[in-house]
Formats: C-alpha cells, structure tokens, sequence
C-alpha cells in the first residue's frame, strides 16, 4: 500500500515507573505493566489495521524503559545511527537496539559517540531532519548524525522540562509539515518553526499536556493520545484520519505513541 510503514515496536512486559528520569514519571505512583501491554497491543493493532509493518525486539528485564523504541536509534535510507543515553538507567538499552539492527541484516550502523536518544529527538522529513536538543540529545549528535546520514539537520532549542524530547512537542504530519506546541521552543527555535512550516498545526498547551504531539502520522492517517481532542478536530479538519488510542499507562513514564514505535526507513 501507498503509504505503508515499517515500525520496530518493544512489548512492555517488563514495564515500570522505578525512577524519575523526566517531569512525568513517579516512582512512587508507580505503572501497572498488565495495563501497559493492553494498551500497546492497542498501538500495534492500529498499525497493522492500517497496513504498517511492525517488527519486534525482545524487552529485556531490569529496562523498563524500553519500550520506547523510538529512543533506540534514527534509521534513514537503511542507515542506522545508534543510540547513546543521557542517563545511566537506560544505557544498555543503546547497544540491545543496535544489535537488533546488525542482526537483522543493516550492515551500515554506526555506534555514536555523541548523546543522543534516537527518534525521541530526531524527526525526519523529506528533505531535512529535525533535531531537538536541552534536555537529551546533545547538539554535537546532531552534527555528527548529518555527516553519516547525509542529510541537513536543523536543531531546535526545547526549554521546557516536561517536553524533554523533541517528539513529545512536534510530529510530522507528512514529509514538508508539521503539528508542534509552540510553548516548548526556545524563542529562536519558534522562529525557524514559522519560517520552515507557515501551515503548521499549532497544538494548545492542553492538548500538549496529554502528550498529543507524540503522534505518529503517516501523511494520511495520525495515531494519536485519544484526551488530544483540539488537536485532533484540526487534523480532521485538514483533511487527516485520526486514529485515537488510549497509552494512558505509558504515559506514566513520559511516553506515547510515538515513543513506542521507531520507523525503519530503508
Ligand atoms: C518521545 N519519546 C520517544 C519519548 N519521549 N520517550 C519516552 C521516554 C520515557 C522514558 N521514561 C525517559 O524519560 O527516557
């Protein structure tokens, strides 16, 4: 199908709020991993209803984190640029995500460096990628992910510590737009954003609280946190199919949708 995806999903199985790495997780609340695998087959559902491919890497006890596989690299044009953590709690999971990708045949994979959290602060659109930084990814990642994936990165500046990843606060509708809250960007990082994208989606602090910019769209079709509801009312009203899902449980941990999935670009 036309616009038929590749995702790399991680199950949930060992699941847990045990630390507080970001605004949202209470290890005193803790997260119920039962709860947490529902609603992620919920995701993969979607995907696959949708027509998306989803492949699977094994969870590994004592990560409870890593069903964010969005964290685990950037793969572009079957490049696959790994993962190096900002904290120590998730470092092993870099070297389990690049040895999925070794193993399954990606010949052109590159252990980093730099700190840097895949996805979660790497977006890529047709002709450039997004790169956030402040809070994870170090900028010198971003200079260093242009010069192995060849293609321009543009940095922006996220300042507040409740959107400590760039995909907690922007998705890319298609290849040349985007949905983004304007609150988490450093005045000049808003600046580029209006020059880039003048058609953006501009998501309320309400729905950015909900995480509703962890969306992942495929230019016709947008999965989203199903409490987005402004946000997703304006996607409909472009034309968009949104598809709303409840990670409820995963967002005890800072994460949604799009966390849960890192696309496989070849
Ligand atoms: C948007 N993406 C990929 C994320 N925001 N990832 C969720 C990571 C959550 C984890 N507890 C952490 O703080 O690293």
């Amino acid at each position: 199908m036309a616009h038929s995806r590749h995702y790399l999903m991680c199950r949930p199985d060992h699941f847990a709020v045990e630390y507080a790495i970001n605004p949202w997780m209470d290890p005193e609340a803790g997260a119920d991993a039962a709860t947490a695998v529902r609603q992620w087959e919920g995701l993969k559902d979607a995907y696959e209803e949708l027509g998306h491919k989803v492949s699977l890497i094994n969870p590994i006890d004592g990560l409870p984190d890593m069903v964010f596989a969005a964290n685990g690299a950037l793969v572009v044009g079957g490049r696959v640029y790994g993962a190096r953590f900002a904290n120590a709690e998730r470092a092993a999971e870099g070297p389990a995500y690049l040895r999925w990708f070794t193993d399954n045949g990606f010949a052109t994979a590159m252990e980093p460096t730099e700190t840097n959290e895949g996805e979660g602060d790497f977006l890529t659109l047709d002709e450039v990628i997004l790169a956030g930084t402040g809070f994870r990814t170090a900028i010198t990642a971003h200079k260093q992910a242009q010069e192995f994936l060849g293609r321009p990165v543009v940095t922006l500046q996220l300042v507040d510590p409740r959107y400590y990843h760039l995909d907690t606060a922007l998705f890319p509708i298609d290849g040349r737009n985007v949905a983004y809250y304007p609150g988490a960007f450093s005045a000049g990082s808003r600046e580029v954003l209006r020059h880039m994208f003048p058609d953006a989606v501009l998501a309320s602090a309400e729905d950015a609280a909900v995480l509703g910019l962890n969306a992942v769209s495929d230019g016709h079709n947008v999965v989203i946190n199903v409490e987005a509801g402004e946000l997703a009312l304006e996607l409909k009203r472009r034309g968009l199919n949104v598809i709303p899902v409840d990670l409820s449980e995963l967002r005890k941990a800072g994460g949604g949708p799009k966390c849960c999935t890192l696309e496989i670009r070849v």
